[in-house]
């Protein structure tokens, strides 16, 4: 048997070999410009074919493999891309090769003929170590000593070590440890709707972003990567993922931010909730078509369309014109129609007056823009939000008085001059593709990041921008927060409308989170989440999370205090997020000026300071190896979702967590509330879940009050489950308020002698802000 001195030989010589080949061929492509003969564009046509096949070498300080596997006698190396030497010998397979699976896949229950996986750790193309599995040992030892976890799981000292590795403003690679139910998703067939459900950092953008190289090499020359479009919901996590597929290799692959889906990106239009939530509706389509169509009409207060004028000027009435528009509306889009009722003007007008010179275009065009006025997408939508009369006549019976006001603005004087929310964007969209179809550019695979939050009409959006259907959906409805906060991913996988199969997988292992964090934060999942199952953590972290108690009403010390702690974090060489609610933003930002502290401000796309602060929206998607999060009952009380932000800023942290709290780190419901909830509701023969699960419906502060002290007490919880149109609505509420109610009452009945009762119910509607008014 070698020693391991003497396998590393071994190794090296096969490192050094493949090193050789590699960088062989590197010469001979960079040369095969030059060598090439001919005409140019055959020069060119070879030197841009050299080109491509350069970038697949990657760089010449790489390491050849990072793995290797024994199956019978045959000996594969696994690295980033596959080399040959000039006889046409594989000496290392690209990862994403079909031959590399039992890498990948090999599990002592299933080994997949694999005897040995070997991985290595390498400094440029030196092998420093490797780690060793044998299958036949590793299933004996498991038969003797039963599994230990990271062996039931497949988690191996590459992945753990890679874990540990400090993080950037930039995801990286994780080719050389995929785990083998993420490698089962990245190959899983490409015609299929793929909804990739886990939870906080399960690796479900990793998986997506591999998804892609893997298709990419697997289909090409049918796939290329300016075929494939990846959508995020935002700029700063757009580019955080950004350089992760060119890394491997595909450059050219299409990046979009959701708020950029359309002819117009959102322009910072602050809208609240429920005119957010209607925005998002599917009947806002057929709201835009009507109202488009209504935009073609014969002019009001006018006799004749005139076409040109004096001598063989043409002229059309009502009737006629009126008789004729059906023969052009809504067959396509409105600017084709627009070119056919003019071809029939034109048309006419030389049938009528054969011996005239015809209509001039000038001529033609000013009649047919006063029954069918040219519009681009922003103009439409401008002149429609910012006309009530217009609103009205496209709603029909679709939309109430109340949402018509909501939908209802003043328009700018400019169109230029409009400002866009975000929600508009995909309104945007969708007019414009009933003015001129479709884009034309449509792609044969798309991903979509965070997709939890996305509205029905933002997923016509990315749907129509489909070629096929062909999808991967990533996201984890225990993150899910806004206006379209979901509890399942049905309505979504029906709003993309695909012919293809649909199939929702999880992700069970949670990669980023250490133990400790996620104890911490998972407290909230049983309110936030109660269906999902919460992922298994593989690793430690170094440290317990840090729970600071600041003074109550100290906005100053709070501020103060959490920046003293992302400096001490970044001192440490860590890259730090600072995650703060809106309450205590301008003072944490005076405090980072007073201190003359560098800091990237995540809102506007920045990722690259040391200490990076975001609010805790903002912050979806991203890491940081430490967590600053400042005042925890504030983040859950800016928002209907808050307990759903709050898990978002706890998890995301790959190591230590910093809390600043003012007397509750982690403001909970309070159990023996939802356990007065959950006895009620099986007396109601309510589901439990129902408590929890109800769709997730805005109710602001006003509506809350309305539900008595009672419910404002059960937080979150109270806030979310109050369905606007469900049946159920009533005796929910019902269930919620009384509970909440006798669960306060025993509290109260315990803690206070009866005398005081009136005092402390007064005080607890002043605590509570309702006599405020
Ligand atoms: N197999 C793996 N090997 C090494 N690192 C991994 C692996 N899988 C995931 N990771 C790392 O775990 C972290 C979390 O991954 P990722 O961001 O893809 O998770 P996520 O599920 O999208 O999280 P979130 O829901 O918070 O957006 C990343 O740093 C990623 O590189």
């Amino acid at each position: 048997m070698p020693t391991k001195e003497e396998v590393l030989q071994q190794e090296q010589a096969h490192f050094d070999s493949a090193w050789l080949a590699r960088e062989g061929t590197r010469s001979t492509l960079a040369d095969a410009g030059s060598a090439a003969g001919g005409p140019r564009t055959v020069v060119a046509a070879v030197r841009k074919a050299a080109d491509g096949r350069l970038q697949e070498l990657g760089g010449s300080d790489d390491a050849v493999a990072f793995g290797r596997v024994d199956i019978g006698d045959d000996v594969l190396y696994v690295g980033n891309h596959v080399i040959s030497n000039d006889d046409f010998d594989t000496l290392v397979v690209s990862w994403r090769a079909p031959a590399a699976r039992p890498y990948y896949e090999a599990t002592f229950e299933d080994p997949l003929g694999v005897s040995l996986r070997r991985s290595f750790k390498c400094e440029r193309n030196t092998i420093q170590d490797f780690d060793d599995v044998v299958f036949q040992d590793l299933a004996r030892r498991v038969a003797e000593l039963g599994a230990s976890a990271e062996e039931m799981w497949g988690i191996n000292d590459a992945l753990l070590s890679d874990l540990e590795a400090g993080r950037t403003g930039e995801m990286r690679d994780i080719v050389e440890t995929i785990h083998q139910a993420q490698y089962k998703l990245i190959r899983s067939d490409m015609q299929q709707l793929l909804v990739i459900q886990g939870g906080p950092g399960t690796g479900k953008t990793a998986v997506a972003l591999h998804r892609v190289s893997w298709l990419l090499f697997n289909h090409a020359p049918d796939l290329l990567p300016e075929d494939v479009l990846v959508v995020g919901p935002s700029d700063t996590f757009t580019r955080y993922i950004r350089s992760v597929l060119p890394g491997l290799g595909d450059d050219n692959v299409v990046y979009r931010d959701l708020k950029a889906l359309g002819p117009q990106k959102s322009t910072g239009r602050n809208e609240g909730t429920s005119i957010r939530r209607l925005k998002g509706e599917l009947r806002m389509a057929q709201l835009l078509r009507t109202a488009l169509w209504q935009r073609v009409r014969f002019p009001e207060r006018t006799e004749m369309l005139t076409v040109g004028s004096g001598f063989g000027a043409e002229g059309f009435s009502r009737e006629e014109i009126e008789a004729e528009l059906p023969n052009h509306i809504g067959k396509g889009t409105y600017t084709n129609g627009r070119a056919s009722f003019r071809a029939f003007l034109q048309r006419e007008v030389e049938a009528r007056n054969p011996r005239g010179p015809g209509a001039a275009a000038a001529a033609l065009e000013a009649a047919v823009e006063r029954v069918w006025p040219s519009l681009s997408a922003v103009a439409f939508l401008r002149d429609l939000f910012g006309s009530r009369d217009r609103l009205l006549a496209a709603a029909g019976d679709g939309f109430s008085g109340t949402e018509i006001g909501r939908l209802f603005r003043q328009a700018s004087d400019k169109v230029s001059d409009e400002r866009w929310s975000d929600v508009d964007v995909a309104l945007l969209d969708e007019a414009e593709e009933l003015l001129n179809g479709r884009p034309s550019v449509r792609y044969r695979h798309i991903v979509v990041d965070e997709a939890q939050d996305l509205s029905p009409m933002q997923l016509r959006s990315i749907a129509r921008r489909s070629e096929s259907g062909s999808m991967t959906i990533v996201g984890d409805l225990a993150q899910s927060t806004g206006p379209w906060a979901r509890e399942s991913w049905d309505d979504l996988t029906a709003a993309l409308s695909t012919d293809l199969p649909v199939t929702v997988q999880p992700l069970e292992l949670g990669y980023r989170v250490p133990r400790q964090v996620f104890e911490f934060a998972a407290q909230l999942l049983p309110y936030i989440a109660p269906g999902l199952k919460p992922p298994t953590v593989v690793r430690e972290g170094p440290a317990d999370p840090e729970l600071i108690e600041v003074g109550e009403f100290d906005d100053f010390d709070i501020s103060a205090r959490a920046l003293a702690a992302a400096r001490a974090h970044a001192g440490s060489g860590r890259f730090v997020g600072l995650i703060c609610p809106d309450r205590h933003r301008r003072r944490l930002e005076d405090e980072l000026k007073a201190h003359d502290v560098k800091w990237a401000n995540v809102g506007s796309g920045d990722l690259d300071s040391s200490i990076n602060l975001a609010r805790p929206s903002e912050s979806k998607g991203l890491e940081f190896d430490a967590v600053v999060v400042v005042d925890p009952e504030a983040i859950v009380d800016e928002s209907e979702w808050g307990l759903r932000h709050l898990y978002v800023a706890l998890t995301r942290t790959t190591k230590y967590l910093t809390v600043l709290h003012s007397g509750t780190p982690l403001p909970l419901p309070t159990e023996h509330v939802s356990d007065a909830l959950i006895e009620l509701a099986e007396v109601r023969g309510l589901e439990q879940t129902a408590l929890f699960d109800a769709p997730i419906q805005p109710t602001h502060a006003a509506e809350r009050t309305a539900e008595g002290v009672a419910s404002g007490s059960v937080g979150t919880v109270a806030r979310h489950a109050a369905p606007a149109d469900s049946t159920s609505t009533g005796s929910l509420n019902v269930v919620i308020a009384t509970g909440a109610a006798r669960a306060l009452a025993a509290d109260l009945r315990q803690a206070v002698a009866p005398h005081l009762w009136e005092a402390v119910i007064a005080e607890l509607r002043q605590e509570l802000g309702l006599d405020d008014s």
